[in-house]
């Protein structure tokens, strides 16, 4: 099948590419004309694990193709994906203007029956905006499906090829058998396709991720009231994640959620009830659960100081929102990073993927360092703010030998609290009892 997919963010290049390895014929589009020099030059612009081969293997055997031309790219395309942004405006509701901005000048340009597919996460009711935006602009037929995204950054790829499920909302028969077509070759015994109102698709996807973000904000308030009793929240959350109906995954406590996604569709959610008159008071409970949680680790260490962080170094691993991306969008790190350096303190920062996003936002404000254990010279103490696998086996001598102090604030729990007790740190994580 021929596609176009407008825009060549995260979901646009990991989308364009996983339809190709399957045959289709793929040309993405993008407004940056720099970056699609880059990907016609077969230059990947993101780091994502598994997808450079994907890519490059597509490019070179014909079936993906970048332009900045919107007209080229819709010429032949049967279907058109929408993987464009939509950032939260400042009254928090998803700002459509990309969007629909996009519908109106794919509107002015099909010549025939097209299927346009929003692959960005919009509100319920978009799929009516773009119809109108469409109907007013086109005599053409069309139809328009919502197709949520559920891929992760650090494992988009697999999340792409091996889904869950994949959401299709739409009531045109025709775009329902295309769709069903194209995603055949993805669909696993057990893990369907859901068909859908394309309301209820778009609702879905909004319910998805503000209910895993629910989850977290949930285990750091359990984190948090573990410091309180003298309990210990990774037992919790063995304790509970064995039941079936809990579930295992996203019950790990931290410094809040972050990422490109979870805080500004949470916030989406709750300004579209409101819009609705309903309070939904539950997510309004999970964002201020998370905006204390992302600097939680900073008054655990002025509570160690004494509140005078001034002049104190401090050694940072991890950057990123989470382990497997360079993307810093929301990271905890950089409200961590801030409370800091505002108090007074040094730093000193490493990450496997991430210094160079960091470095154009937070710029000289901090140093960084080629490797994670030159980050250590001469600090006060250690903080971890990512849970990197580098950082999850570190050669202790090395951290000794550099540490001025044997302190530690751990963000992410990796390590053991008797192995941190035998060693003779004073080791503060998160949800655990303190140990020096
Ligand atoms: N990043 C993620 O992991 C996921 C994101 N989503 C959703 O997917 C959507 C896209 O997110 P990202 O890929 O992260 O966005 P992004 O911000 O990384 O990339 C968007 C791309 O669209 C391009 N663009 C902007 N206007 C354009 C236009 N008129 N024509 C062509 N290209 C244009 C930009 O130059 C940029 O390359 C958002 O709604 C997001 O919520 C959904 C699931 C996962
Ligand atoms: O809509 C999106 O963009 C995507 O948002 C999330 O994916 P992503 O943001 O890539 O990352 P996650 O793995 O979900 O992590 C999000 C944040 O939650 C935090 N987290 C995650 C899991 C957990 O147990 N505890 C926890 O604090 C992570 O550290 C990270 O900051 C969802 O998991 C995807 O399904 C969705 O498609």
């Amino acid at each position: 099948m021929k596609i176009a997919v407008v825009g060549t963010g995260y979901v646009g290049l990991v989308t364009g590419t996983c339809l190709a390895e399957t045959g289709n014929q793929v040309i993405c589009v993008d407004i940056n004309e720099k970056k699609v020099k880059m990907m016609q030059e077969g230059q990947l612009p993101i780091y994502e694990p598994g997808l450079e081969l994907l890519f490059t293997r597509n490019i070179t055997q014909g079936r993906l193709h970048f332009t900045s031309n919107l007209a080229e790219a819709l010429e032949e395309s049967k279907i058109i994906f929408l993987a464009l942004p939509t950032p939260p405006g400042g009254d928090g509701a998803a700002d459509l203007s990309y969007v629909l901005g996009a519908a109106k000048d794919i509107a002015k340009l099909i010549k025939e029956y097209k299927v346009i597919v929003t692959k960005s996460t919009v509100p319920v009711g978009t799929a009516d905006k773009i119809t109108a935006v469409l109907q007013e602009h086109t005599d053409m037929e069309f139809a328009v499906v919502s197709n949520p995204e559920f891929l992760r950054e650090g494992v988009a790829v697999e999340d792409f090829m091996k889904p869950d499920r994949i959401v299709i909302g739409t009531d045109d028969e025709r775009a329902r058998k295309l769709m069903g077509e194209l995603y055949a070759p993805y669909v696993r015994q057990g893990n369907p396709i859901i068909y859908m109102d394309q309301r209820s698709s778009e609702l879905t996807k909004y319910a998805a991720n503000s209910f895993l973000a629910t989850k977290i904000s949930f285990m750091n308030e359990i984190a948090n009231l573990c410091e309180l009793v003298g309990a210990d929240v990774d037992m919790i959350r063995r304790g509970i994640g064995s039941d079936d109906r809990i579930g295992r995954r996203f019950l790990f406590s931290g410094i809040g959620y972050g990422g490109s996604c979870f805080p500004k569709d949470v916030q989406a959610l709750a300004k579209s009830a409101k819009e609705n008159n309903y309070d939904f008071k539950i997510l309004n409970a999970v964002m201020d659960v998370n905006d204390i949680q992302r600097t939680i680790l900073v008054e655990k260490v002025k509570q160690y100081y004494q509140g005078n962080v001034k002049g104190k170094k401090f050694a940072i691993w991890g950057l990123a929102f989470k382990p497997e991306t360079d993307d810093i969008r929301e990271a905890p790190a950089l409200y961590i990073i801030d409370e800091l350096v505002k108090a007074g303190a040094i730093i000193s920062a490493f990450d496997p993927e991430a210094m160079e996003n960091v470095k154009n936002v937070v710029g000289d404000k901090i140093t960084y360092t080629d490797n994670q254990y030159d980050a250590l010279d001469g600090a006060d103490a250690l903080l971890i703010l990512t849970e990197w696998s580098v950082f999850r086996t570190p050669d202790f001598d090395q951290l000794e030998a550099k540490l001025k102090a044997k302190v530690i604030f751990d963000g992410r729990n990796l390590y053991d609290i008797q192995k941190m007790i035998d060693c003779g740190y004073y080791y503060n994580s998160i949800g655990r009892k303190v140990v020096s």
